[in-house]
């Protein structure tokens, strides 16, 4: 009876409930070692993407916006240049996720991010799980940022934000890849949504501040399994990561 009992609990571990465990969030780094400068990590894009095939963060040196659309990593620099990136790069803060959406419905008449935001979670059916959401369409506004690469000794990212770059764009056609994190999570990734954009002919893009459009079809994946590999560095075994405050958060990730 212990070995059926025993063969019984690691089948489940193993396959998941209904086999909801490929629903799985991979992340390297938390946003509150971001948050607190520990803008070096290890991971390379090309493991990277043996973790997943959809996903956001930023480089080495917080150079700027990353976005992994297909299994393509595309780089959004401070000077607003976009350019597909060498799986050699490496990355101190991603998330990615074998995108695999099990609904799709389509929002109408979204006038900005915290209304994006809202028209979302209407859609969950899990309040306390991970979403994965994708948008491929025709964008009215989008408003992204993008920071600029620092220099050691790194400033926290509170003292980066104010010097980022901001862009405005207008009828852009592209994909919005975003990641909803619950506020229970909130010093592990950004709470609610952290979203970037990628325009279809790879000449816009970044870490969205906010976004308009009248109808787009939107797919959603809920991620009930959270796979996070922390940094093996001095730096970050040294770092104090409980400096980080939700509102330094939001303030950095949100719009002004
Ligand atoms: C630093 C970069 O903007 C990143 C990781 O996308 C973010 O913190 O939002
Ligand atoms: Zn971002």
């Amino acid at each position: 009876l212990l070995t059926a009992l025993l063969f019984t609990s690691v089948a489940f571990a193993a396959s998941g409930r209904n086999g909801r465990y490929q629903d799985k969030l991979f992340q390297y780094s938390t946003i509150n070692a971001i948050m607190q400068g520990q803008y070096d990590g290890e991971m390379t894009l090309q493991e990277l993407n043996t973790h997943g095939n959809m996903g956001l963060g930023t480089l080495n040196g917080l150079d700027g916006e990353l976005i992994q659309l297909d299994n393509k990593f595309y780089q959004v620099s401070s000077n607003g240049q976009v350019k597909e990136l060498d799986g050699k790069m490496k990355t101190p803060f991603a998330v990615t996720t074998k995108f695999d959406a099990k609904k799709k419905v389509t929002l109408s008449n979204v006038k900005d991010f915290q209304d994006f935001s809202e028209k979302l979670k209407a859609n969950f059916d899990n309040k306390n799980h991970f979403y994965a959401i994708k948008i491929h369409g025709k964008i009215d506004y989008i408003k992204n940022r993008s920071v600029p690469k620092q220099t050691r000794p790194y400033p926290p990212f509170t003292e980066v934000t104010p010097h980022q770059t901001v862009f405005e764009d207008h009828d852009v056609e592209g994909t919005i890849i975003g990641f909803y994190t619950p506020n229970y999570a909130s010093t592990i990734q950004v709470p609610g949504f952290h979203m970037h954009f990628l325009s279809d002919d790879r000449t816009k893009g970044g870490h969205i501040l906010d976004v308009k459009f009248d109808s787009a079809a939107v797919e959603i994946q809920q991620l009930s399994e959270f796979d996070l590999v922390l940094p093996d560095t001095e730096d970050f075994a040294n770092a104090d990561l409980t400096k980080t405050t939700i509102k330094d958060i939001e303030e950095a990730e949100n719009d002004k």
